[in-house]
């Protein structure tokens, strides 16, 4: 068997034709979508996701502003700046990109952001909601998944779904999202016991360890769809996923690559986000 690629490019780019439309019809009832990114010191991984993000809004024609402090600023200042976001009408979306200096506490910042403005989805307002099934702003990597098995015509109701890895960002709200559709969701993490043998009951396997090419096709049913959510440098700095691709895809129905799967859903639904935020203000 060989997997079918799962292209979260080539969705993106479908999806954000179906965008420029939307905000063209927004922009004619006098609604600009709006989103700002706050960026708190030099991490230069992060400068280069803020900047496509801007490249992607300004291509969907979503108004886009970076804002960029120093490394040293303080928690109170960007409790500040925050709630300063929170009050200008221009902007429906707001991102703080993440990790932040250590000396800020990330929960206090996130939890500051207005929830309908939260397009990153990680607000506990947001997260509960989720929760009770009443979603409304979703954390985009786990959304863009979704997306992507929807776009796949993945069935997923009734089907074992395996996910591996627990953070707020994509395990949790990846598996509630599952739950949502139906599927029977398990939860492993670096404590679980035989995760080998977990992982091969799964029909959908979600793998977001953060260890490079980890999952080897013994963790892998025959036929399962795997999506690979990691993202991380081998040693010669090349960008790999948690999953061993060129011997999972020989077992594999599906398998999404890295880069060109997850990644780019997850800025693409941080846009979709910001337009749906946007649209709210017309209701
Ligand atoms: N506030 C947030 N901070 C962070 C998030 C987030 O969703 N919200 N996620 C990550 C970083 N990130 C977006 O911010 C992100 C990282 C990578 C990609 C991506 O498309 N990756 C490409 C490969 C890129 C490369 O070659 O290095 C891919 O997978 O094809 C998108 C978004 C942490 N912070
Ligand atoms: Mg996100």
């Amino acid at each position: 068997m060989v997997a079918t690629i799962m292209s979260g490019k080539l969705l993106s780019d479908e999806l954000n034709e179906e965008m420029k439309l939307e905000v063209i019809k927004l922009k004619e009832k006098n609604v600009t979508p709006g989103l700002v990114v706050v960026l708190v010191g030099e991490d230069s991984a992060s400068q280069t996701y803020v900047r496509n993000k801007e490249k992607r809004a300004n291509t969907l024609g979503i108004h886009s502003v970076v804002e960029k402090y120093p490394e040293k600023m303080t928690e109170m200042e960007l409790l500040r700046v925050i709630d300063r976001l929170n009050k200008d009408d221009h902007f429906h979306g707001i991102l703080v990109q993440l990790p932040l200096p250590k000396h800020i506490d990330s929960t206090k910042i996130l939890n500051a952001i207005r929830p309908e403005k939260d397009v990153d989805g990680f607000h506990p307002i947001n997260m509960g909601k989720l929760v009770i099934g009443q979603p409304e702003r979703i954390p985009c990597t786990p959304y863009g998944i979704m997306k992507l098995l929807q776009r796949y015509e993945i069935d997923i109701e009734g089907k074992n779904a395996v996910v591996i890895g627990r953070s707020n960002i994509v395990g949790k709200p990846m598996a509630q999202l599952l739950l949502m559709k139906n599927a029977t969701v398990t939860i492993a993490h670096s404590k679980t016991k035989n995760l080998a043998a977990v992982a091969k009951e799964a029909d959908i396997l979600i793998v977001a360890i953060g260890r490079g090419h980890m999952i080897t096709k013994d963790f892998v049913k025959p036929g399962a769809v795997v999506i690979d959510v990691g993202m991380n440098r081998d040693e010669n700095g090349k960008l790999i996923g948690d999953v061993k691709s060129d011997e999972v895809q020989e077992v594999a129905g599906h398998l999404t690559p890295v880069p060109k799967g997850v990644g780019p859903m997850t800025i693409t639904m941080l846009m979709y986000q910001t337009i749906e935020s946007a649209k709210e203000l017309l209701n």
